[in-house]
């Protein structure tokens, strides 16, 4: 197993300055790491800051202290304080994020928005098609809908679009955020085996989950975000 995210002593509040500067504590000096092949749970009740800890790591939300190291390309490379365009390629090449809600271009059809990261990665736009109808074939989105765009789809529907979109570029690491929400049996199934296969070719995985049983299934281990809360 080899380290693929490091970080090291890492603190976060939050200062709403619309509202007199109010500062809302998160964490202090959190440290974790995550290798090769784990995928690992972020636990802690609600509110305790485990979306924020993700987009810390997808550097979507500052840090106040510390580094996150994130293997890429063979080269270690703190995402605190990396400009924009490293951010971007280590986006594209290296950590994949499945949020919860499906944000994408209106008109653009779910075909188009699947296979987009492969297209973006290098593969031939025919490839990349093949890939995304095999992934939606797997996640029970009926043809019908693949030329439509996924913004009328329903709730399951759009996450699933999300989680195809999320697994087509196979990327080294990955961010889960409740990936099995809104699913039904099969469809939670499908999800999970798709995280197993991930994990199986060397993916490292960080995720929320909690729907219990998936957590149990997939989860190499837990890391609890409450023990680093500040007050
Ligand atoms: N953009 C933001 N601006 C201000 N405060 C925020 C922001 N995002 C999160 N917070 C605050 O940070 C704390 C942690 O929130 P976060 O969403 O990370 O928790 P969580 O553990 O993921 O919760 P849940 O399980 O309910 O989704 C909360 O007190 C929240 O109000």
């Amino acid at each position: 197993m080899s380290e693929m995210i490091h970080v090291d002593n890492v603190s976060k509040h939050f200062t709403l300055h619309n509202q007199g500067s109010m500062t809302i504590p998160v964490f202090s000096k959190i440290n974790f790491s995550l290798s090769t092949g784990e995928c690992v749970a972020l636990t802690g009740e609600s509110g305790s800051g485990k979306s924020t800890f993700m987009r810390m790591i997808y550097a979507n939300y500052i840090c106040n202290e510390g580094e996150i190291t994130i293997r890429h390309q063979g080269q270690d490379m703190n995402i605190v304080g990396a400009d924009p365009h490293e951010i971007l390629e280590i986006r594209k090449r290296t950590l994949g994020y499945v949020s919860q809600f499906l944000r994408v271009i209106p008109r653009v059809g779910t075909l188009d928005i699947v296979s987009e990261p492969s297209i973006a990665l290098g593969n031939s736009k025919k490839d990349a098609i093949e890939a995304a109808k095999a992934l939606l074939t797997k996640l029970r989105i009926p043809e019908r809908l693949w030329n439509l765009s996924p913004l009328t789809f329903s709730g399951g529907e759009q996450q699933r679009v999300n989680i195809a979109r999320g697994f087509i570029a196979e990327y080294p690491i990955m961010l889960l955020d409740e990936p099995t929400a809104s699913l039904d049996a099969k469809n939670r199934q499908t999800v999970l085996d798709l995280i197993e296969t991930a994990k199986d070719r060397g993916s490292a995985i960080l995720g929320i989950f909690h729907d219990q049983e998936a957590r149990d299934a997939v989860c190499t281990r837990s890391f609890d975000v409450t023990q680093f809360q500040s007050t």
